[in-house]
This record gives structure tokens, C-alpha cells and sequence, in this order.
């Protein structure tokens, strides 16, 4: 088992891993989830001695990995596939690996036979594929047969027929009783994959819990919702909300409700006298919740992109356009069917906005509808359990909750 307690780790200003705590069990595939610079590989690397924490600390098998007798034949991990010389062949590459921890010369070809790489064993590693890396990679992992292993995205550079192998091959090593620890900033991977997850944002612990459990949690259903126009969708969306329920704007102006089922929305509509262009059921996606849990802490987030102009005008009136004026497709939050020189057109109502924020956080003064009263808490539970000492606000959904395995 690996166990981490406060585990933290400052780089100057950056608090990369600040005050983690959990616990990867054996005999189960245990996923750990999180946006670009969340901290996953810094955790690993502390995991595996290579850095040493700030605070903290962390133990494999009740051990400091430093302290543990023959370690590369107790623990195996993938960190960086291109971490290879690229002038040996793999074979030889896996021979200098085993001769270093005193394992035996027919583990390398047993473990090449395992990857998929024994035909090409002998090829020097700078002419290999990024996916035939990876497999060279996990080749050097699984070399000591041990018991505990950590991959970083492992799944990087390889084809569906690779992802697919490496899946079956966690879930065949974790059946065989092994810890078997694998970061990925992909939900939708580690929901086919594992069994638990440990979410991390900006270095803090978001969630720990059990796929089953996640699933549970973030799949409530929603309804979407289409009024004629933006004025009777403010009339239902505040009504919803008096209510319990929590309305959210889709980008094409329909609102996402959840808290209020069907049959009670088509109801209220009616007493509202609400024409309604579309109620239909929808089942939110893991990979979903897992954006909505992580959005409040990407370090890295991308803007439009303006082109400076740079584009010359395709079509457009007789003699083209002014220099200098705007013309459609040239700046961003242009409104198709705007006319050129013409006043512009109002943007799309409500677009985008957030008219009930998820349960806990405040409604933003500048996005909910004027006059809408405060989100009341939802009537139907989305199924939010409580949230875990320590985790931050955005993580108010979910909490530390494992059925023991
Ligand atoms: N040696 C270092 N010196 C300074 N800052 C570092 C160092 N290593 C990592 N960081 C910073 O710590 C943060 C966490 O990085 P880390 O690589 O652990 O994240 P990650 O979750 O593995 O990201 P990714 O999914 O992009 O690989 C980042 O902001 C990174 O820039």
C-alpha cells in the first residue's frame, strides 16, 4: 500500500503538492486524476524518492521508498518513457536495468514478450514510436515482477489497440493482488479503467473515492429546457430556483435544470403560461463532472483567439471592407448575420451564464437573471455527498467515501 500524510511540496513560490493525504490499496487499480500542473508527477516523484517532500511524507508498504530493501524489485514505474538511452536497443536497454537490481537476463525477454516489443528488441530506442516507447517503458516497470506500480500516463502516444492493451493489463496486475497506482488528466480513460479515484487540483486532494461511487455521485440526470425566448426562460428559471432547483445556461441558451424532475417542470411551465420548445431528459457525463470539478483550478486556461486581424476579408461588400472595420469572422463574439457597418446585434441571451451555481458556492452578482431570488438548496438531491475536511470550496461536491475493498 502507498500512503501519503501531508504530503507537500513547495518550488519557490508554487505550492505544487500542498497537504495531500490518502491511500492506494492493493489488488485494485487506483486512478489519480488531474488538470495539467495539478501536481500528479511531482506526487510521484515524491512517491518514488526522486523528490524530497517539503512536509509530509509518503510510504510504500510502510516504508519511505529510499529505506526499502532491493526497491526496484518491490516497486516499478513508469515516469518518462523517453528517459531511455536512445543508442542501446531496447533489449539492452532492459539488460543494464536488470543487471542493476540483480535480475535475472531471461526476466528482459520475458517482459519485451509482455509489451509486444520482442520483435523489435533489438532496434536501436531512438527509432521508436512514441507508443513503442511507452511500451519500453512499462517493460522496465514490470521488470522486477513487483508488487507496487506507478504509471504516469501511461496511455500517451498509443493507439487504440495500445490503450486497450494497457487497460487490460492494469486491471490483469491489480487481479493479482498488486498496487497498481496511474495518473491521467482523462477522466473518460480512468472510468473504463479503475476502481478508485484520487482527484487533485492545484496540488490539493478534490476527491477519494470509488469509481462506483463517482459515477454515483456526478451521473444525476438533468433536463434541458427551451423557451421561445429569453424573458419566459427568466420567468421558469426563477420559479425553478424558488423551488430547489438549480438552473444553469447551455451556451445555445437553453437551461440545464437539475433538482426538479419532468413532469414538475412541464407543470410549472404550464402555470406559468411558459411555452416550452424543448424538455428532454439528459444524463451528465463522468468526464463532466469531472470538468465541473476541476474548472475552479486548471492552471492553464486558453482564450479565443483573436487573430489580430490578420485574416484578409474572403467576401464582403463591393470595394471590400474599410480599413480597420469589422467584418464577420473578424473579431471575436462576432454574431452571425451581423451586418457590416450596421449597429451590432445583441448578443445571444443568457448565453453561457450560470444562473444557479452548485450547491455551496455564491451566485455571481453579474450572471444570475435580474430579480432572481438566491438558489435555494435542491429539492431532488443531485447526490452531493458531504464535502471533506480540507477540501476547497470548488470541491464542495464531493467527498472522501470508499467502500473498503
Ligand atoms: N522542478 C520544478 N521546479 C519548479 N516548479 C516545478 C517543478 N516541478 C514541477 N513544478 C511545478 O509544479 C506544478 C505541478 O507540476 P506537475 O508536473 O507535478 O503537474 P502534473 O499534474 O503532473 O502536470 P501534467 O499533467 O501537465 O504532467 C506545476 O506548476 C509545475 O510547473
Amino acid at each position: 500500500m502507498i500512503e501519503a500524510v501531508g504530503l507537500t511540496k513547495v518550488y519557490g513560490a508554487k505550492r505544487a503538492v500542498d497537504n495531500l493525504s490518502f491511500q492506494v490499496r492493493p489488488g485494485a487499480v487506483t486512478g489519480f486524476l488531474g488538470p495539467n500542473g495539478s501536481g500528479k508527477s511531482t506526487t510521484m516523484r515524491m512517491i518514488l524518492g526522486l523528490d524530497t517532500p517539503t512536509a509530509g511524507r509518503v510510504t510504500i508498504g510502510g516504508c519511505p521508498f529510499r529505506e526499502l530493501p532491493n526497491a526496484p524489485r518491490q516497486v516499478g514505474a513508469l515516469l518518462d518513457a523517453k528517459a531511455v538511452h536512445g543508442g542501446r536497443s531496447a533489449r539492452q536497454h532492459l539488460l543494464c536495468l536488470a543487471q542493476l537490481s540483480g535480475i535475472p537476463q531471461r526476466r528482459v525477454d520475458e517482459v519485451l514478450g509482455v509489451v509486444g516489443l520482442q520483435d523489435v528488441a533489438r532496434r536501436r530506442s531512438k527509432g521508436f514510436s512514441l507508443g513503442m516507447g511507452q511500451r519500453l517503458g512499462i517493460a522496465g516497470a514490470l521488470l522486477g515482477d513487483p508488487q507496487v506500480l506507478l504509471f504516469d500516463e501511461p496511455v500517451n502516444g498509443l493507439d487504440p489497440e495500445g490503450i486497450h492493451w494497457i487497460r487490460n493489463l492494469m486491471r490483469k496486475l491489480a487481479s493479482e493482488g498488486r498496487t497498481v497506482f496511474v495518473s491521467s488528466h482523462l477522466m473518460s480513460e480512468m472510468a473504463l479503467t479503475a476502481d478508485h479515484l484520487i482527484v487533485i487540483g492545484q496540488g490539493r486532494l478534490l476527491a477519494d473515492m470509488s469509481v462506483k461511487d463517482f459515477i454515483a455521485y456526478n451521473s444525476a440526470g438533468f433536463a434541458r429546457v427551451r423557451t421561445p425566448d429569453q424573458q419566459q426562460g427568466e420567468k421558469l428559471a426563477g420559479r425553478l430556483a424558488e423551488i430547489g432547483g438549480q438552473v444553469h445556461l447551455e451556451q445555445d441558451g437553453a437551461l440545464r435544470v437539475t433538482g426538479v424532475d419532468l413532469p414538475r417542470i412541464s407543470n410549472l411551465a404550464h402555470e406559468l403560461d411558459v411555452r416550452l420548445y424543448e424538455l428532454s431528459p439528459h444524463q451528465a457525463s463522468l468526464e463532466e463532472a469531472y470538468m465541473r470539478m476541476t474548472q475552479m483550478v486548471v492552471d492553464y486556461r486558453s482564450t479565443d483567439d483573436p487573430r489580430a486581424g490578420l485574416q484578409q476579408p474572403v467576401a464582403g461588400p463591393a470595394g471590400g471592407y474599410p480599413p480597420g472595420a469589422p467584418h464577420p469572422g473578424q473579431f471575436p463574439g462576432h454574431v452571425p448575420g451581423q451586418v457590416p457597418g450596421q449597429p451590432p446585434v445583441p448578443a445571444q441571451p443568457y448565453a453561457g451564464q450560470v444562473f444557479a451555481p452548485p450547491p455551496g458556492q455564491p451566485v455571481p452578482a453579474a450572471q444570475g437573471y435580474p430579480g432572481t431570488p438566491p438558489a435555494a438548496p435542491p429539492a431532488m438531491p443531485p447526490a452531493a455527498p458531504p464535502a471533506a475536511p480540507g477540501v476547497p470550496p470548488a470541491a464542495l461536491t464531493l467527498s472522501k467515501n470508499e467502500s473498503e475493498s
